[in-house]
């Protein structure tokens, strides 16, 4: 492997298209209201769930123009209400008793407890492109998948922060063409000593992913490689829910033994839904829905991990092909889809503990991983 270019700072301004996403995905986290703006000129005004509350329900609706707010869930979430084809990406729930707080948060989050709110009649139907993307940007922002819309705008306030949807939906794979190496260091691991740690930022400063390269791989041969997804529970606690703890050992070790290689650790928590939302799977698996099930209780898929900043890591380190540690053939197909030739897959397979038997089990009989 040739050295490695490391570039502090920012190399060049970060594209207004990836800055606007940013202050939208802050300002929605904050409990702000964001104006999306469709291709066609139309606007939706943006209101997370999590954020609804009586006050900022109320400041949504000064933007309205005769419409009342609503909520758009993903056609999975309107599914599981029993509102509403699955097919549909994005659904708008209107309710004749109006959108108040407690009908939002029953609407959008299914871990709530106590007594359901009278829900009053709810009437489902296809959301528009622009609000579709409200729905992904609250994705983005790592919370439930369900934000409060109003379509038709009055305007915008003074400060309001606005964002394309266009820029919105192209975001994940803006931010993977902008990698860059900021930092790269020596940190010998236990059974692993050759090891380097390098760290990937893009343009607008976004969450790193990490390179944790092993030995000296010849990047004219496949390298050994591990595409794990980051598991704080995992692979800091040490939980038993999950296989993460013993892959990522197991990786570092199996790697070290053959020489060299490379285990890239991916800022994607959760499959791409987030520690927070996590948890909250966590809790429906508690109540008896299985791992799928639960994101999809929740309106998020199964898996909302994308591939791109992975196959961009690796071609930053010049590796062009690679013998791949998965027991998951969705990750095969995405690595060659985004360039990257998998010369061969390694299995990576643990023993099964008595709290990980069924989500292991899920994987094999319905993610197809190969067990
Ligand atoms: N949403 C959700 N994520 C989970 C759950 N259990 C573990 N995870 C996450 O799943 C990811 C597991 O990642 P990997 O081990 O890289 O992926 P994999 O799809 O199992 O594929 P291989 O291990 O390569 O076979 C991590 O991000 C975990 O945080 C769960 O019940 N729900
Ligand atoms: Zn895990």
């Amino acid at each position: 492997m040739r050295p490695l270019q490391t570039t502090s700072g920012p190399q060049m301004p970060a594209p207004e298209t990836l800055i606007s996403v940013d202050r939208a995905i802050a300002e929605l986290r904050r409990g702000g209201i964001v104006a999306v703006q469709g291709k066609d000129g139309g606007v939706v005004h943006t209101l997370t769930a999590e954020a609804a509350n009586a006050d900022s329900l109320s400041m949504l609706a000064t933007f309205a123009a005769g419409t009342r707010p609503a909520l758009a869930v993903t056609g999975r979430r309107a599914r599981v209400l029993g509102l509403g084809a699955e097919d549909s990406a994005v659904v708008l729930l209107t309710s004749l008793g109006g959108m108040t707080a407690e009908t939002v948060a029953a609407l959008a989050d299914p871990c709530l407890s106590g007594p359901r709110p009278e829900l009053g009649v709810l009437s489902a139907s296809p959301a528009s492109a622009t609000a579709a993307q409200a729905v992904a940007l609250a994705k983005l922002a790592r919370l439930l998948p369900a934000v409060v819309v109003v379509e038709a705008g009055n305007g915008f306030a003074a400060d309001q922060i606005r964002v394309a949807a266009a820029d919105v939906a192209a975001y994940q794979v803006n931010t993977a063409r902008t990698l860059r190496v900021v930092s790269q260091a020596r940190v010998p691991l236990a059974g692993a000593e050759q090891a380097r740690i390098i760290a990937f930022r893009p343009a607008d400063g976004g969450i790193e992913h990490l390179a944790i390269v092993i030995g000296e791989p010849d990047v004219e041969q496949p390298v050994l490689t591990r595409l794990h997804s980051e598991c704080f529970t995992g692979d800091l606690l040490g939980s038993l829910r999950c296989d993460c703890g013993d892959q990522l050992k197991g990786a570092i070790a199996e790697i070290a033994q053959a020489g060299s290689g490379v285990l890239l650790y991916l800022a994607q928590e959760g499959r791409g839904i987030g520690l927070v939302n996590k948890l909250r799977a966590y809790q429906l698996q508690d109540d008896g829905f299985d791992t799928l099930d639960a994101n999809l209780q929740l309106g998020f898929d199964d898996d909302e991990r994308i591939y791109q900043p992975a196959a961009q890591m690796l071609r930053l380190l010049d590796i062009g092909s690679v013998r791949l540690m998965t027991n998951n053939p969705l990750k095969v197909g995405q690595l060659s889809a985004h360039g990257i030739r998998v010369a061969e897959r390694v299995p990576h397979i643990f023993p099964a503990n008595e709290h990980n038997r069924f989500y292991l089990n899920t994987k094999a009989t319905r993610s197809g991983h190969l067990f």
